[in-house]
């Protein structure tokens, strides 16, 4: 009995210490006299105000005009510097990577990115991810993305085929979008040989739309644990370990997508076993031919992370199995809808700017007199067409939440020598940059291209005035990929139809992960 009674007060004193850790956590931005939003949680710091709305990095603009250009953030236990100091954000990401080579934990996958098997470039941080990424580059040479291009042009053509069927009626041009973006990826990157246009919906679209939709973080007593605790990752990645084998279905789309996977890289293995040509074809095929040995795995067992401040250092060009499935996961997850929501956008602008809409299809038939003109040299050679894309990716920064670095060395950043300590993020506010009058003029909100036109600017913008696909030595690898495919896809599309507006023509962006429209509903009238 006694003993027990001696527990009362222990467990009592335990919990008075772990409160006090969170409450003094909690205190942070404080006691550094940065402004921000108080936290509503300790545990889960501004989490919940963050995700309220489902569009977290709009709240971030709505939170800038309150406590001004750079303040602090709880997301969970990370400690996140919001900012839209553009000389902050050039250190963080360029002059000053050697201290912020990693990005912040991912509280829905807190696996540790320098130990897990199957880490992919996003997640990897130092000499792994230079391994993965120099490996990976080659990958969207041009020459490469010239072998890609019928592919492309065959799933497009594909989508133009089920566009035809829609004119003249209001409709979601959306859904019809994912699929062309799937399909794309699916082919050119894993090989699939046939579209999937004509056979039905890709059933693969339901189970990316949860893996992109999922619920806000504090909803799930899991997802709002490992937030709390990012920074116990080397013990809390044990736990989260024996939930995904008590709990397999809290993590179902994940797997649905890595069974998908993992039996595809193991048949290519197969196959490249047997077979004696070795022309990449793919990315799997591509990964494979850098498949380490067991030499090999264990020459890298030995790689620090920190080792990429060395920066002559030669990498490894070899990778793992499992690196392989993480990367092709990395590919399909960041390669689709990102390029999607960009194709879905540019609709809209179109619709409703049908100056823009018009200028547009007047450069494409000069340029491109036939659909068989449509090719990877000629759509890069269409001045109007590349202001369109960066002005619909200037209001629509997507992905503005990957633009984010955690500081790996506490060092000063900025014109006012802003102290950052180890182990804080900084959060690049996309939204509140690519809107900023000082920037952009005053005609922020409306769509026009011609602000690109270099002509027109007394002095070139800050070099990231404009970062859709981030910036520095991790800026989006697939930018040209998804790039090309959006170019030729709109250069079909108005070669065919043009893009009308009606009564359910509207814009209202939503998503957790990535900012999309809700949808896109517009009629397409055949082009005479
Ligand atoms: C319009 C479409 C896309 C947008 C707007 C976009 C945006 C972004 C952004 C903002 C980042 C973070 C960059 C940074 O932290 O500096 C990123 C990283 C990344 N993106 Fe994209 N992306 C797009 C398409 C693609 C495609 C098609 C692929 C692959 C097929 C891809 C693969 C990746 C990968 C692997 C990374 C991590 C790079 C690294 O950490 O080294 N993205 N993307």
């Amino acid at each position: 009995m006694l003993p027990l009674l001696a527990l009362l007060p222990l467990s009592l004193f335990a919990s008075v210490a772990v409160y006090y850790y969170f409450w003094n956590r909690s205190q942070y931005f404080k006691r550094r006299g940065i402004p921000g939003p108080s936290p509503s949680s300790v545990f889960t710091g501004n989490l919940k105000e963050l995700q309220k709305d489902n569009a977290p990095p709009l709240r971030l603009v709505e939170w800038e005009k309150e406590y001004g250009g750079t303040y602090g953030i709880f997301e969970g236990g990370n400690k996140t510097i919001v900012t839209s100091d553009l000389e902050i954000l050039q250190d963080i990401f360029v002059r000053k990577f050697e201290n912020f080579y990693a990005r912040k934990t991912n509280p829905v996958i807190p696996n540790n990115p320098d130990k897990h098997p199957r880490v992919n470039m996003f997640n990897a941080r130092g000499l792994r991810w230079k391994r993965l990424r120099t490996i990976t580059n080659p990958t969207f040479s041009a020459s490469k993305l010239k072998a890609m291009e019928p592919t492309m042009q065959d799933s497009i053509r594909a989508l133009m085929h089920q566009l035809e069927q829609k004119v003249d009626e209001p409709f979601d041009v959306y859904p019809l979008i994912q699929e062309l973006t799937l399909d794309v990826i699916e082919r050119t990157a894993f090989g699939k040989k046939e579209t999937q246009f004509g056979q039905g919906p890709n059933p693969f679209i339901e189970v990316l739309r949860k893996f992109f939709n999922p619920p806000p973080i504090t909803d799930g007593y899991m997802t709002s644990f490992f937030a709390s605790t990012c920074e116990f990752l080397a013990f809390t990645t044990y736990i989260f370990k024996a939930l995904i084998l008590l709990h397999p279905s809290q993590f179902r789309g994940f797997k649905a997508i890595l069974d998908r996977l993992e039996p595809t890289v193991l048949a290519r293995r197969q196959e490249h076993a047997t077979a004696t040509d070795g022309n990449h074809t793919d990315f799997i095929d591509l990964f494979l031919n850098a498949e380490a040995d067991d030499e090999d795995i264990k020459r890298m067992a030995d790689e620090r992370y920190q080792d990429i401040e060395r920066k002559h250092m030669k990498v490894d060009k070899k990778l793992t199995i499992p690196e392989i499935v993480g990367q092709c996961f990395v590919f399909l997850v960041a390669g689709y809808d990102t390029t999607a929501n960009t194709l879905a956008y540019l609709s809209y602008n179109l619709a409703v700017n049908d100056d823009a809409q018009n200028k547009l299809i007047a450069e494409i038939d000069d340029f491109l007199p036939t659909e068989d003109d449509i090719t990877y040299e000629s759509v890069q050679n269409l001045t109007y067409l590349d202001w369109c894309m960066k002005e619909n990716l200037r209001m629509n920064p997507l992905a503005s939440f990957a633009n984010q670095r955690l500081c790996m060395k506490g060092c000063t950043v900025g014109e006012q020598k802003l102290q950052v300590e180890e182990g804080v993020v900084v959060q690049a506010n996309v939204w509140s940059i690519h809107y900023n009058k000082k920037i952009w003029g005053e005609d922020v909100d409306i769509f026009r291209p011609e602000r690109f036109d270099p002509e027109t600017l007394s002095e070139p913008r800050h070099p990231l005035a404009w970062q859709p696909f981030g910036a520095g030595p991790r800026i989006c690898i697939g930018m040209r990929f998804a790039l090309l495919e959006a170019k030729m896809t709109v250069c079909h599309l108005l070669k065919r139809f043009c893009i009308q507006k009606c009564d359910k023509t509207s814009l209202v962006r939503t998503g957790n992960l990535l900012i999309g429209p809700k949808d896109v509903t517009v009629i397409l009238k055949k082009r005479t």
